[in-house]
């Protein structure tokens, strides 16, 4: 069975959003708060060490009732059941989507637990640092050469997760640019240095050269046969993995319904168990189950993925709202918003519905952000006093790691009064001075958790993760395809002939061509 193929602009719920959309958009509701004592404890979830409020948000119960029958209308609730039953909803690609069946741990795949056990066996060698390099010597540094979905994941998590972190030093090799390669290698010793080749197709021209680049690094102190000591590969082209060199022990197969951008579940995340241990890796995994487990089963006027998207969706497409912010306020999520740029924006980033129509609303968000407090100091000017409407999702934890508290509360009192000045402004301060008024009205989302850990972090991937499934459903687009990724890859192969030739004839674009030649010619 496919999935439904429903245009949600057609849909009864729809129609009413948009009358309902006329009345809210004259609204000024700062004052609610006041009107209704009870409205921050009626738009809130409480989910295991999860509070999320969405109080602060330009909705009434009649808004969130309607949102909850569009889901209905689109039949969210059985695309959430094709998803986690296997069946193949990425249609494009003919595959299934079963990222969350690598945490389905009350049952798990043979395949799956067989990985799981290889990659546990190999960490804690490396971990323990009885796997030794090519003169004896244990393992000091590990380097996952891959990109997007291949780094992106696994490098997010280990800087979350820093604090459960063991002796390990941890790289990223991910962009093609040798200065960037160059500058990591450079403090690394090939004795004492694991690469793990991430790429789920091992035909990703960026991987597959840097790790070439980087073998011939390694091939100038070891031997041929002291790779195998030093290089292993997570893939699901084990052929390819082979054909590089990796011998077939040290392949981590990954399964095809493993999206790219959703698969630090699986192998990939091998640099994640080194860095962490397997045990915090498997908590991590088993916060994201029982996130799955409340997105299936939770009502949805209750189910925070489910209510996040809507959230999303009235402002995308009612609101016109052109982007959302994602700040959080914790040092360790610093690499949150680039892993959910690619999960949100290659899954969105969709003009063509299901039924292969051109779409006439808007579908993918733009996600963008970055710590706090830091991005008080950058661009929440914006956010305050700007043109646009900039719904922003907030992300605390109520203890820190380390004990300081001082820090600590200073840290939250911009938490907590960051969405209270959003939203409240300056009205009932009364300022005269129109540069130094704020609308206020600025909607936002407080997602505060107890504190980071493995399992936590699990759950919070997890709820964004479904919330982009949520929105795809609604907007009627494939979310698990990347198609749109293509075509710069296909350029790409040529230019790079023309740059290899030195001749720029069969470059069509006049602009391409021109620059080109001044690269060529170093004319500049
Ligand atoms: O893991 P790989 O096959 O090397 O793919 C790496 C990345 O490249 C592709 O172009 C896709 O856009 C990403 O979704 C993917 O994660």
């Amino acid at each position: 069975m496919s999935l439904p193929k429903i245009n949600p602009t057609k849909t009864e719920a729809w129609k009413a959003l948009e009358t309902h959309f006329q009345e809210m958009k004259k609204l000024q509701m700062q004052d609610v708060f006041e009107k209704d004592a009870n409205r921050a404890n009626q738009f809130k979830i409480k989910w295991q060490d999860f509070y999320i409020d969405y109080s602060k948000n330009r909705i009434t119960d009649e808004t969130l009732s309607l949102l909850l029958k569009l889901a209905e209308e689109v039949k969210l609730k059985e695309a959430i059941k094709q998803q986690f039953s296997g069946e193949k909803i990425n249609e494009t690609e003919d595959r299934a989507v079963l990222h969350t069946a690598l945490r389905d741990f009350e049952n798990l795949k043979p395949e799956v637990k067989a990985t799981l056990q290889k990659m546990e066996r190999f960490s804690e060698e490396i971990i323990n640092g009885s796997h030794k390099g090519f003169t004896g010597k244990a393992i000091t540094d590990v380097v996952n050469i891959g990109i997007g979905g291949s780094h992106l994941g696994p490098e997010m998590v280990t800087e979350a997760l820093q604090f459960y972190r063991n002796h390990l030093k941890i790289h990223f090799i991910a962009n093609i640019d040798g200065d960037g390669v160059a500058e990591i290698l450079k403090d690394l010793n090939p004795e004492t240095t694991l690469f793990i080749i991430v790429s789920k197709s091992f035909t990703t021209q960026e991987t597959n050269a840097n790790a070439a680049f980087v073998k011939d690094w390694f091939l100038k102190k070891g031997s041929e046969e002291d790779v195998q000591k030093h290089f292993v590969a997570v893939s699901a082209n084990v052929d390819g993995a082979k054909e590089f060199g990796i011998s077939e022990e040290n392949i981590f197969p990954m399964q095809d319904w493993v999206g790219g951008r959703f698969s630090l579940w699986s192998s990939v995340g091998l640099s994640i168990c080194c860095a962490i241990g397997f045990n915090n890796f498997e908590a991590m995994l088993k916060g994201a189950f029982e996130m799955d487990n409340h997105f299936k089963k939770e009502d949805f006027g209750k189910n925070i993925p489910v209510v996040l998207a809507l959230l999303s969706v009235w402002y995308n497409n009612f609101f016109k709202a052109e982007s959302e912010a994602v700040v959080a306020y914790s040092q360790y999520l610093y690499k949150l918003v680039p892993y959910l740029q690619q999960a949100v924006m290659e899954s969105n980033g969709k003009s063509v519905d299901r039924n292969g129509e051109k779409i006439d609303y808007q579908t993918g968000t733009i996600v963008w952000g970055n710590v706090g407090s830091n991005s008080q100091h950058a661009y929440f000017q914006l956010l305050h006093q700007g043109t646009k409407l900039i719904p922003t999702d907030f992300i605390g934890f109520s203890e820190p790691l380390h004990g300081n508290t001082e820090n600590h509360n200073i840290l939250m009192a911009n938490f907590f009064a960051q969405t209270e000045a959003l939203w409240e402004g300056t009205h009932k301060k009364n300022v005269q001075n129109p540069f130094k008024f704020f609308d206020g009205y600025k909607p936002t989302n407080t997602i505060l958790i107890k504190k980071m850990t493995p399992n936590n972090l699990g759950s919070l991937i997890a709820i964004y993760e479904h919330k982009l499934f949520v929105q795809g459903i609604i907007w009627n687009i494939f979310s698990y395809d990347q198609w749109g990724v293509e075509l710069g890859k296909t350029v790409a192969k040529s230019t790079l002939q023309s740059i290899e030739k030195k001749d720029s004839s069969v470059i069509e674009n006049l602009s391409t061509k021109n620059l080109l030649n001044i690269f060529l010619n170093n004319e500049h």
